[in-house]
């Protein structure tokens, strides 16, 4: 990304470094950055009028008429509204938003809206006719969403100049909160408790102050106030990287978006990103225009609608909270394609529920999936699209957005109403089969078409298997793109804490192995090499102690060393390799022991190693005051590890446990207190699972 323009700034001062995964840590941390804090509450402004807009604006409208049916229809007319603009004007949004100032398009443009929206109340005060002030109502509100698609993009593209790259996700989880979940209910109760407390009060307000106005001028005041946010207060806003200067200069603004048009067209990361935000609004779409027919199905009317449609909302709530904790550090482009897969799947499910409780865990599921691909989607368009054409493509994705979303609920909506149902009885089941039910089908396997699609164009770990990533990194552990080579050997590995028996075992083991006449390479971390000697002189000789982040980067290039020098040439031409401690040492050592994020040490050996893991380790668990007394019975003094304190050692210990529970299959865990020889037998017997029988020649 280019950004050497001098005001396009990261806030670089207050970035906190990397946000650990922790959620109330890097919650904590985002919420540090001043340029955040004031953007937040921007966001939450514009959302919460935004809200209280639409619903008093369509309540205004309503209230102009006596009759229901002219209610109905003027309150459709204004929500519909909402919508169309994005087709006129959406286009041309996002070239504004990346060729004028990103600050002053945001302020002229919520002026703007100040005005527009202040106007819709008072129209009545100067004396329209219903028909006139709803018809005022309607081409205020048009205009006012039409120049909202130029605020839009202009906001989109501005928000990740504002937030270090680490933090986007964090900052997007919570804006999102903001905007769909705490601002509309703030802005629902207030307009009821606006209206319940005026009727029990019982005075009398003029014609331009009723409660619904009220909840209008609060819009139009929303506006006011984020325009002056942004103009005295987020002045970062306004960076123009040098990319984007020249850009203007050089290109008409037809050439700009035609650029816009063929980035989109050429780029797969992109590409597969909006493809995919489509298809899941589609999806969503569908699942609304459905809803209600698919509620009745159940045999649960009305009351089954809403409580559909609140497990949907419980679930987008859950995939955008909860979902960066549980996936850790799955590769979030994966994650944006599997999300939409889980969304789509559950559509499916949803078709197939005969019963109200699967129904319920059906849309909790969309819901969840939808959430997630949301938040992965947002994290991925604001972290890894350039500055230059941000604006572009944010504008594409919202009119897109809306386009398919407006035709998924109507094209869904008609085709229900076409159909009709059959009962089909089953034994003891019955249920209806409903062109809902078909329609629900058919989105949910156009859905996962869709994601398998967006998941290949962008897939960033291709080659490394899709499931076990994603169980790898449930489990914290995350699977990197092996480095390619063909390996015919088997890599065995002891861990342990000191004076376990490692060094014992191993020696055993490959007296064993050559005896059967196996080649065998024995060796050691850290310090196997002639660089590694060098290295653990370093780390465990120096009178001065290396700092704990040096100590782990030393440890990680004496094992980048190793293993390229002596492991994997063995491993090709075929050997067994046994080496006395490898990546686990590091995790327990450097992670729990000096307490340094695990996380960030396993990626860094997997980095280190180019992604080799040990076909078995052995671990050799032992209390670290019997292992320490063995290791002073040698008499050769404690080295710089062995002198740490108790609570160190029960640290590493417990870790190296943890590891092992969580892949129980790679590991063979072993009482180090048992007697020698038994430990080795039972090792070797396992050995003898892993290895071809020797083929004499
Ligand atoms: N199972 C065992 N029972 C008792 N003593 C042992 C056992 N395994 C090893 N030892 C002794 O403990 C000491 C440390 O063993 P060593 O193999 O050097 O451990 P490590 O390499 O894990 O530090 C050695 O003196 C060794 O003879
Ligand atoms: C491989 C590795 C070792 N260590 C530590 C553990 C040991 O205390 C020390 C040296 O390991 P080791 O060679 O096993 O020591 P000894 O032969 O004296 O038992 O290095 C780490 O802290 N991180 C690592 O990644």
């Amino acid at each position: 990304m280019t950004t050497g323009g001098r005001a396009i700034s990261t806030d670089k001062q207050q970035d906190p470094g990397p946000v650990d995964l922790n959620g109330v840590a890097a919650l904590r941390s985002v919420l540090r950055l001043r340029g955040f804090r004031r953007l937040w509450l921007v966001l939450a402004a514009a959302s919460f009028g935004d809200w209280i807009g639409i619903l008093a604006t369509a309540l205004f409208a309503s209230a102009q008429f006596e009759n229901t049916a002219a209610q109905g229809a003027a309150f459709g007319g204004t929500i519909a509204v909402r919508l169309l603009p994005a087709l006129v004007l959406g286009p041309i949004a996002g070239v504004l938003a990346d060729r004028f100032d990103r600050r002053y398009t945001m302020v002229i443009v919520d002026l703007l809206r100040f005005v527009i929206y202040g106007s819709i109340p008072l129209a009545p005060v100067f004396g329209a006719s219903p028909a006139q002030t709803v018809a005022w109502a309607t081409i205020a509100t048009l205009i006012g969403e039409a120049i909202t698609l130029i605020w839009i993009p202009a906001k989109e593209a501005a928000v990740p100049n504002l937030i270090p790259k680490s933090h986007i996700e964090v900052s997007n989880q919570l804006t999102l909160v903001t905007t769909y979940g705490i601002t509309p209910i703030l802005a629902a109760l207030l307009l009821s408790a606006l209206t319940a407390g005026l009727q029990q009060s019982g005075v009398a307000l003029p014609d331009w102050a009723q409660p619904v106005q009220i909840a209008l001028y609060i819009n139009a005041l929303s506006r006011l106030a984020t325009a002056l946010v942004v103009f005295f207060g987020i002045k970062e806003i306004g960076g123009k990287s040098e990319e984007r200067l020249k850009n203007a200069a050089e290109q008409s603004m037809t050439r700009q978006f035609l650029d816009g048009w063929k980035y989109l067209g050429s780029t797969p990361l992109v590409r597969g990103l909006v493809v995919g935000i489509f298809g899941a609004f589609a999806a969503g779409g569908v699942v609304i225009g459905a809803a209600r027919t698919f509620a009745y199905s159940l045999g649960a009317g009305e009351a089954a609608f809403s409580l559909l449609f609140g497990f949907i909302f419980m679930g987008l709530a859950l995939g955008i909270g909860l979902g960066p904790m549980i996936v850790k550090d799955l590769s979030r482009r994966r994650w944006f394609g599997m999300s939409i897969v889980l969304a789509s799947g559950s559509v499916m499910f949803l078709g197939l529920a005969f019963h109200l409780s699967m129904a319920l865990v059906g849309a909790l599921l969309v819901g969840a999936g939808a959430g997630m691909a949301f938040l992965a989607g947002t994290t991925l368009l604001y972290g890894e699209i350039e500055d230059a054409v941000r604006g572009r493509v944010f504008a594409v994705v919202q009119i897109g957005v809306r386009t398919v979303l407006l035709l998924a609920i109507t094209v869904a909506g008609v085709l229900v109403g076409l159909g009709s149902s059959r009962r089909v009885e089953l034994g003891p089941l019955s249920f209806d089969v409903s062109s809902t039910r078909v329609l629900l089908l058919v989105a949910g396997a156009i859905g996962i078409w869709v994601g398998i699609g967006s998941f290949r164009q962008m897939d960033d770990k291709k080659g490394v298997p899709v499931l076990a990533d994603l169980l790898g990194s449930l489990r914290g552990r995350p699977l990197s793109p092996p480095e390619e080579f063909v390996r015919s050997g088997v890599f065995v590995v002891f861990e342990g804490g000191e004076g376990a028996g490692k060094s014992t075992q191993v020696t055993r083991l490959a007296e064993a192995l050559k005896a059967e006449g196996r080649d065998v390479v024995v060796t050691r971390e850290p310090g196997a090499t002639d660089v590694g000697a060098r290295i653990r002189g370093l780390l465990l000789n120096e009178a001065e102690a290396p700092s704990a982040r040096a100590e782990a980067l030393l440890y990680a290039a004496d094992r980048a060393h190793h293993v390229a020098t002596v492991v994997r040439p063995a491993l090709s031409r075929g050997a067994v390799v046994i080496s006395d401690r490898y990546i686990d040492s590091s995790l327990a050592y450097q992670g729990a022991g000096r307490t340094l994020p695990v996380q960030e040490i396993s990626w860094l050996s997997a980095w280190a190693t180019g992604g080799l893991k040990p076909d078995l380790v052995v671990l050799l668990d032992v209390d670290p005051s019997v292992g320490l007394t063995r290791v002073d019975a040698r008499g050769e003094g404690a080295d710089r590890l062995e002198s740490e304190s108790r609570a160190f050692h029960e640290r590493v210990r417990y870790a190296f446990l943890d590891l092992a529970a969580s892949d129980p299959k790679r590991y063979l865990v072993l009482d180090a207190s048992r007697p020698l020889d038994e430990i080795a037998s039972t090792v070797t017997g396992r050995l003898s699972t892993l290895l071809d029988p020797v083929t004499v020649p």
